[in-house]
């Protein structure tokens, strides 16, 4: 059992034999559907009347949703290794295609919840997807858990918003405890951004 809220580790990326813990079959279905409301909710303009009944059915499923309320341990949302995304909506969804101990290449398109302007993904978006993405990799093939200390990004053109985009991350070093990794997000031969970052594998007794 990890000590921290991080899920704990596995094989490389894409083990075929990653446990799936919790929330079922259908729990993909859902997170993609959710994902789908964000961004239609995003793009919308609603009327009144579309407003409150959106409003009145968000309560009720929020109702609902308490009545089944776990402990940290427990979650599922975020620790479905099994899912592209991990099973959350928090970070836009990289689909892995390719991946080995040290590195990972595949997909992000970051819907229109992430637009930040003029058609741009927001600034913000970005290193959360890196970190996501890089953080994982951290995590993967046997290593032991880490956290970022630092993630620097740079962002080198403008990082469009509905278009499949490739991503990709790789160790650089490995010194200790510390482990280096970089990354870069492109739109065919553009790159749009680059990371590179610093992820400390715990100590015992490190939340
Ligand atoms: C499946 C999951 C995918 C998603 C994963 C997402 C991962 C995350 O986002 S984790 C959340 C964000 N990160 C955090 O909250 C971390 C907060 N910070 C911490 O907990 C601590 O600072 C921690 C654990 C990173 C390091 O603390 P500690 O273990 O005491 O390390 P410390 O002894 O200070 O430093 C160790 C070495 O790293 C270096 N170092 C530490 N921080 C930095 C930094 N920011 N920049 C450069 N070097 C650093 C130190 O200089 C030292 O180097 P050396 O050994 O050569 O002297």
């Amino acid at each position: 059992m990890p000590r921290t809220g991080l899920p704990s580790g596995s094989g490389t990326w894409l083990d075929p034999d990653i446990p799936v813990t919790g929330g079922g079959p259908g729990y993909g279905a859902v997170v993609e559907s959710l994902r789908d409301l964000l961004d239609g909710f995003a793009a919308a303009s609603p009327d009144e009347e579309t407003v409150r009944a959106l409003a009145d059915a968000f309560a009720a499923w929020s109702k609902r949703l308490e009545r089944h309320r776990v402990g940290e341990r427990q979650q599922v949302f975020g620790r479905r290794r099994d899912l592209h995304g991990r099973g959350q909506v928090m970070a836009p969804k990289f689909a892995a295609e390719e991946s080995d101990e040290r590195s990972v290449k595949g997909t992000v398109t970051f819907g229109r919840y992430f637009l930040g302007g003029n058609g741009a993904v927001h600034g913000g978006a970005i290193p959360l997807l890196f970190d996501e993405v890089m953080g994982r990799l951290s995590n993967t093939a046997g290593r032991s858990q880490s956290r970022t200390a630092f993630l620097h990004t740079d962002f080198r053109s403008v990082t469009p918003v509905g278009v499949p985009l490739s991503v990709r991350a790789w160790f650089e070093s490995e010194e200790g405890r510390k482990r280096f990794i970089r990354a870069e997000i492109r739109d065919g031969d553009t790159l749009c951004a680059e990371s590179h970052g610093l992820f400390l594998a715990l100590l015992p007794g490190q939340p």
